[in-house]
């Protein structure tokens, strides 16, 4: 744990009502923004009043928990606002891979909030609101391929068809990178804007240097309230309504897809029970129309047996069928072999959790990793027994269609 240089402990927090500040993007700096933004609401953050960073390995989420336990305790909290994402926050991103090093919890200095009408504001030792830069940029953008081919990731995939054939796993997510190279350093504000503004029904987030836009809720808790939006089952957008309507309705008939979403709403609900009083599973998923993709969707909910935090809940959560596959453990060894890459902060959990043990964590994906003027890129899709690799490739292309509109338009 790191408390940065000019603060004391315990820390002094300060949350108080503000004016509606508008957009809540158009307040971050240049350096290290944070964000969580859904339709407009959520939470834009900036500084550092404390780091804690995650050593790999079992069990650590638990250690996050307690060095972030740590750095809030004792803190004198002076919070006229009290609730979720009031008073001190920390930002998080977790790599998907829990030996990989990166995970990492940061308590922003400011923190500038919205929700339900009620907007606020969050100081930690003298810090406020300051006039942002204006956005910059990046000029024109060359690709090259990631860690694989896309003709040796078809051929991951074929393989990774035959050990499903062989009996060996039931399903498994094959992810693959890109990396982009701008003109002119990347300006993640600009990307975070474009995101949300396309993407208002994805959570637009920012930590750390990881940027995007999901779709995929992990885990929201609000008191003993917990709710997650599972998704896995994708078709790309069709070229005209007709076209996107037949798509969407083929995806709902299609067994491959229903079979690779029930893995994933199943992983869930075997996290969850151990955890809620109550859980409430639909029996058929819905659709969910984004820009470039359609999705199988399920919305979850439950109340929490006891005061557990959110973060317990991730721990108990995360990976998903939707980033990993089942079984979860055979799957990572295929992951591990097949992929080629190290997915880092991609697929991780990735929110905030407030003082109180509420926050909302989603799984990070139509994301990628920013450095100066460099950005990579990732997407990946569910396979199954029966997936065809060109139709993956294709896939994986309509969700990079995010990142890429964030850093061309
Ligand atoms: C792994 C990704 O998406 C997951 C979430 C939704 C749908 C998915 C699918 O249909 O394959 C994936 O499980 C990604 O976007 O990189």
């Amino acid at each position: 744990m790191r408390v940065a240089p000019g603060l004391t402990r315990p820390l002094v927090v300060r949350t108080t009502r503000v004016a509606d500040p508008g957009d809540l993007l158009t307040r971050l700096p240049v350096t290290a923004p944070y964000a969580w933004i859904r339709h407009g609401e959520g939470l834009v953050a900036w500084g550092e009043a404390a780091r804690v960073e995650v050593p790999p390995g079992p069990g650590r989420f638990a250690r996050a928990r307690e060095r972030l336990a740590a750095v809030f305790a004792g803190a004198h909290v002076d919070d006229e606002v009290r609730a979720p994402g009031s008073g001190p926050v920390a930002f998080g991103s977790f790599t998907f891979d829990a030996g990989s090093p990166g995970s990492v919890l940061v308590v922003p200095r400011t923190v500038l909030a919205r929700r339900g009408g009620r907007a606020w504001l969050t100081t930690i030792g003298e810090s406020g609101l300051e006039e942002a830069a204006p956005l910059r940029s990046p000029g024109a953008i060359r690709y090259a391929d990631g860690s694989l081919t896309a003709s040796q990731w078809e051929q991951a995939v074929a393989q990774a068809v035959r050990r499903i054939r062989s009996g060996l796993l039931e399903k498994v997510v094959l992810a693959r990178d890109l990396t982009a190279v701008a003109e002119r350093p990347i300006d993640t504000r600009l990307l975070l804007s474009r995101l949300a503004a396309r993407f208002p029904e994805c959570y637009t987030f920012s930590c750390d240097g990881l940027v995007g836009a999901t779709p995929e809720l992990l885990v929201r808790r609000t008191g003993q309230t917990v709710e997650s939006l599972v998704l896995a089952g994708t078709t790309p957008r069709g070229d005209h309504p007709a076209d996107d309507v037949a798509r969407g309705a083929a995806l709902f008939a299609s067994a491959k897809d229903r079979h690779e979403h029930a893995c994933a709403v199943d992983s869930v609900r075997r996290a969850l029970t151990p955890l809620c009083a109550e859980l409430d599973v639909p029996a058929d998923p819905e659709l969910l129309v984004l820009p470039n993709v359609q999705h199988l969707a399920s919305p979850v909910t439950g109340r929490l047996a006891d005061g557990l935090s959110v973060l317990d809940v991730v721990a108990a959560m995360h990976p998903t069928a939707a980033v990993g596959g089942t079984p979860t453990r055979t799957a990572l060894q295929v992951i591990g072999e097949l992929e080629g890459m190290d997915r880092a902060g991609y697929a991780g959990p990735v929110g905030w959790v407030d003082a109180r043990g509420d926050g909302e964590w989603g799984i990070a994906l139509r994301c990628a990793r920013i450095e100066g003027s460099r950005a990579r890129l990732f997407a990946g899709g569910g396979i199954m027994a029966d997936s065809d690799p060109a139709a993956e490739l294709a896939e994986t292309r309509a969700k990079f269609r995010a990142m890429r509109y964030a850093l061309e338009s």
